[in-house]
């Protein structure tokens, strides 16, 4: 199989995008495969911002074509907090557990439908030989009172997907990529996605 590098140490991601790149006829290689050491700063302001970041600094090191993914959960009631900073929101030990406590505490007082919510993704191409290119996903939901479900990472057991009738975290890996935010970038490039990751 043809190879992708992700520029991502996040071991969820790389499934979601296993998912959605193994049935195109590509293996997922991520960080911990390619460059372990390398600690990209998300340093940018936007998803497409840090997006770059990561894809850049890679695929420079590497001098090969490279994704990076940078996405988050935008909360109505919060004015959009986490954000960009999701990752880390209860802290720098980034634990997925502790950043679903804090959400829940902080919508504690919110009732329906003030709930809603969306995840957002920013997918970035980078290349050394090719411009730069950024996409964006998203996938409406509503933020749940408690959780439910086993699969994914992050927030996914307390999104809840309407059209789906389930948790995030309900969903298989292919349910996933069909209808959130990560399957709806890929989307967008789908048309001329063998052409952007071929790298001539
Ligand atoms: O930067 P890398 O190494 O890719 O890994 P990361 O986990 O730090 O990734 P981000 O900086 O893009 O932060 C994304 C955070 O947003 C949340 N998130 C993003 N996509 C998600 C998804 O599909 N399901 C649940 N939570 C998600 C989750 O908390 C992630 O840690
Ligand atoms: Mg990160």
């Amino acid at each position: 199989m043809k190879k992708i590098i992700i520029a991502t140490k996040n071991k969820g991601k790389a499934k979601d995008f296993e998912a959605l790149f193994n049935p195109l006829g590509y293996d997922v290689l991520t960080l911990h495969d390619v460059a372990e050491e390398m600690d990209i700063e998300e340093t940018g302001i936007t998803f497409e911002e840090n997006a770059l970041l990561k894809a850049t600094a890679l695929a420079n090191h590497l001098q090969t074509i490279v994704i990076a993914d940078d996405s988050g959960l935008e909360i109505d009631a919060l004015d959009g907090r986490p954000g960009i900073y999701s990752a880390r929101y209860a802290g720098e030990e980034k634990s997925d557990d502790a950043n679903i406590d804090k959400v829940l505490e902080e919508l504690e007082n919110v009732e329906e439908p003030n709930r809603t919510a969306r995840f957002v993704c920013a997918i970035a191409i980078a290349s050394p030989t090719q411009k730069t290119i950024t996409v964006r996903g998203t996938c409406e939901g509503v933020i749940a009172k408690e959780r439910r479900g086993n699969n994914g990472f992050g927030y996914d057991p307390i999104f809840y997907v309407p059209s789906e009738n389930k948790m995030m975290a309900e969903l298989s890996a292919d349910e996933k990529g069909a209808i959130s935010h990560r399957g709806n970038a890929i989307k967008k490039l789908s048309a001329n996605l063998a052409e952007l990751l071929s790298d001539k």
